[in-house]
């Protein structure tokens, strides 16, 4: 449903991004995987919009989205949960979830209540400000605001940085949901091999900006983790 076909991007005059192709199904989470610094962010942002595409495409369900404005994609049905979260500080956890509604496909004017039930911690904080929140609260808080668009393509960015064990568990049963659903389709970023193991069924791997490998997550093995993980 998502495919991004021979994708050159960057910043300026470097160029990150070499030939990336990928595909993401309906259903499934594809991991992304790679060292620090190979192109694994410039990669989410590209396929958001963030970034523009120099060359290549990025198409959704057929929809060539190459030219289309971040929220227009959004719309379109694929969220974002960045790295670093970017949680509006001075806004209450309410209204930062009001905010997930703006890239809805239909107009709404609640949270729907599937967003919440998966983060049963944020109802009782609606009125605290979002950066009082722990990083794991605001975590959570990024990952039920793009839920609240209910979108059919999710794209996780590193979800367990910096966060306590308990809640790299919550959000793992929280992945390990939305892909029993079958309904959406995961792209995620992280650096812990063992949490891509327990949630992943296929993986790329990136390096200096261009996929070196690909295969099931049953297929990744030593060889691969020390050629092209190992730091
Ligand atoms: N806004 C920017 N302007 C210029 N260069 C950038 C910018 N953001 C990232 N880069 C460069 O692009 C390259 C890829 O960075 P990117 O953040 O995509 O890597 P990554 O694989 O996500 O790394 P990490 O695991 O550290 O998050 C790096 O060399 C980085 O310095």
């Amino acid at each position: 449903m998502l495919a991004v076909q021979q994708l050159e991007a960057g910043y300026g005059e470097s160029v990150i991004l070499r030939d990336v192709s990928l595909k993401v199904k309906r259903g499934q989470v594809v991991c992304l995987l790679g060292r620090n610094g190979v192109g694994k962010t410039t990669l989410m942002k590209s396929i958001m919009g963030l970034l523009k595409a120099r060359e290549g495409s990025v198409t959704y369900n057929g929809k060539d989205l190459t030219k289309k404005a971040p929220g227009l994609r959004a719309k379109s049905g694929i969220g974002y949960v960045p790295q670093g979260r970017e949680i509006f500080a001075q806004l209450s956890v309410y209204e930062n979830l009001l905010l997930g509604l703006e890239a809805s496909r239909v107009k709404v004017s609640t949270v729907p209540e599937e967003a919440i039930a998966k983060f049963p911690v944020l109802p009782t904080m609606y009125e605290r400000r979002g950066g009082d929140l722990s990083g794991g609260q605001q975590q959570q808080l990024a990952f039920a605001r793009a839920l609240a668009a209910r979108p059919e393509v999710l794209l996780l960015d590193e979800p367990c940085e910096g966060i306590q064990p308990s809640i790299v568990d919550d959000i793992r049963d929280v992945i390990r949901s939305i892909k029993a659903d079958g309904q959406t389709a995961v792209l995620l970023v992280e650096q812990s091999l063992d949490f891509v193991k327990s949630v992943g069924d296929y993986f790329y791997v990136l390096e200096k900006g261009a996929v070196v490998w690909e295969g099931s997550l049953e297929s990744l093995d030593d060889e691969v983790i020390r050629k092209y993980l190992t730091v």
